[in-house]
């Protein structure tokens, strides 16, 4: 719709200008830095940092009914820079001009209700949020918007010059970072740093095709991790993991948009994701945190975060009820069907222990959980998902499995409706799906496969006496004729088809 169409009330409001004042906010020692170039780090005590708006309270001006409306209205928009996240402009980067903003078309994914028969087996009505229909089929495309608009923004009007975007990855990460930076024609470069071998054909397949320069390194996700940043503390890159707080900022969309989908009515939800670098959740904490604070949300959800048995970092500091007693220790990654979140020290713990604070303070302790799960309740419940309509990928399988625990040992009461976060699109991680299907999981997976819920193809073979097509080699009539015959009839066999 052109602006001109909305409502007269809401056109002032339509397309956003550049306001704000944006900093570095360090999630440790709260030292305050300019965004003039990239940061990653508190200079001075090393921990991670956030992005603030120091003039963030001028939009409390706006009641929250306003905003709703803003956000709903935008959402109609068909101006370029509005199209995908930024219709969220002030929440997520409202110093930036809508000339730098980069939209290859993330967001605004499906929020798909689970059928009967799952709901059944969870025991509440749920939802799968189909993060894995972004442009490069996983959610990390929110945060490259937003990290890529600003190392277009750093170009454009700070003179910033042949960039090279670089990251570590168990696969989403580097196909998204690798496709923004494709994008960018001014002089941006990307390479990924990949675990060799642990990352799927599929994933692989998507920064070769962007044109990245692909770099396997021996390893788990997070030796990767350790000498991107090594390389980001002594080499002229641009850094494009989470750790890189713009990425947090695009990710709240995440958040934004499930309360779009729920008429933002959703105190009675309760929203799962996996962790893994736990950038993730951080965005997700901080998205609704902001909805609340500018009042376009009334009340809080509950968050669940889950994670594997085999990456579980988080999920075991959480374990220590006491927080003066919880003690941070990173962990060593055993293989994991959730290859995405094998992660065991993951970069934004401080974010995440900083916004769980917050986040229970307003909606009390239960308000955010963190729920462990074995390798075979992912697996069985990507499977189940995926039987029941959804494209859910393996982290997804981790989520569904998460809830269902919660709702069973009644840590969710049975009145509330869940939304699941499917990271990525399932056929990334169709690896998982044939060694469960073919019963070929090393053991150290720890997935023992479920007849019930495996499946492959049937060949249909005649036999040498009836005539088969051939590549490049059709068959006269009179042989098509008896090979449809006798196929027709062994597929109706096989599928123990009645005669009409
Ligand atoms: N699962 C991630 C790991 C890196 O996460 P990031 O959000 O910090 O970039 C991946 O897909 O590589």
């Amino acid at each position: 719709m052109k602006t001109e169409q909305f409502p007269l009330e809401m056109q002032p409001y339509l397309v956003p200008t550049p306001s704000g004042k944006y900093i570095y906010e360090c999630s440790g020692c709260k030292g305050e830095y300019g965004i003039e170039k990239l940061l990653y780090t508190c200079p001075e005590c090393k921990s991670v940092l956030m992005i603030k708006d120091r003039e963030w309270e001028r939009l409390k001006a706006i009641p929250g009914s306003m905003w709703r409306k803003i956000f709903d209205y935008r959402s109609m928009s068909t101006l370029p820079a509005l199209r995908g996240i930024y219709r969220y402009h002030e929440l997520i980067g409202s110093m930036m001009p809508l000339d730098s903003i980069i939209c290859l078309g993330e967001g605004h994914t499906p929020v798909v209700a689970a059928n009967q028969r799952l709901v059944q087996w969870v025991g509440i009505p749920f939802h799968y949020k189909n993060d894995g229909q972004n442009p490069s089929a996983s959610f990390k495309d929110r945060g490259m918007a937003s990290a890529f608009s600003y190392l277009n923004y750093l170009i454009r009007n700070r003179g910033m010059s042949d960039v090279l975007a670089i990251c570590a990855s168990t696969g989403d990460t580097s196909a998204a970072a690798a496709l923004y930076a494709s994008y960018l024609v001014d002089g941006v470069k990307s390479a990924v740093l990949l675990p060799h071998g642990k990352v799927t054909p599929q994933q692989l397949g998507q920064p070769l095709g962007s044109g990245a320069k692909v770099i396997e390194i021996p390893g788990v996700f997070d030796d990767c991790m350790k000498i991107v940043e090594y390389l980001s503390e002594n080499f002229s890159v641009a850094l494009m993991n989470s750790k890189n707080a713009w990425r947090i900022l695009g990710q709240e969309s995440y958040s934004y948009e499930i309360a779009q989908a729920f008429d933002y009515e959703v105190g009675n939800l309760v929203v799962v994701v996996p962790i893994g670098n736990a950038g993730n959740i951080t965005a997700v904490l901080q998205g609704f945190l902001k909805l609340f604070d500018l009042g376009i949300i009334a009340s809080l959800p509950t968050i669940i975060g889950v994670q594997s048995e085999h990456a579980n970092p988080v999920y075991l500091y959480y374990l220590e009820a006491q927080p003066q007693k919880r003690q941070f220790r990173p962990v060593t990654v055993r293989p994991s069907v959730a290859q995405a979140a094998m992660i065991g020290n993951p970069v934004s713990m401080p974010r995440v222990v900083k916004l769980v604070e917050q986040y229970r303070e307003l909606a009390g302790e239960d308000a955010v959980q963190v729920l462990e799960v074995s390798e075979q309740e992912i697996m069985d419940a990507m499977l189940m998902a995926n039987r029941n309509g959804h494209i859910s990928c393996t982290q997804g399988g981790e989520c569904l499995a998460g809830i269902r625990k919660a709702v069973q040992g009644k840590i969710i009461s049975d009145d509330r409706i869940a939304v699941l976060d499917a990271t990525a699109h399932a056929l990334k991680f169709a690896v998982f799906q044939e060694k469960y299907f073919s019963d070929r999981f090393e053991p150290e997976f720890e997935v023992v496969p479920k007849k019930e819920l495996q499946n492959a193809p049937v060949l249909v073979s005649p036999p040498e006496s009836v005539p088969s097509p051939g590549q490049g080699k059709p068959l006269d009539p009179e042989e098509f004729k008896t090979f449809v015959e006798y196929t027709a009839k062994s597929v109706a066999d096989l599928l123990g088809l009645k005669i009409r």
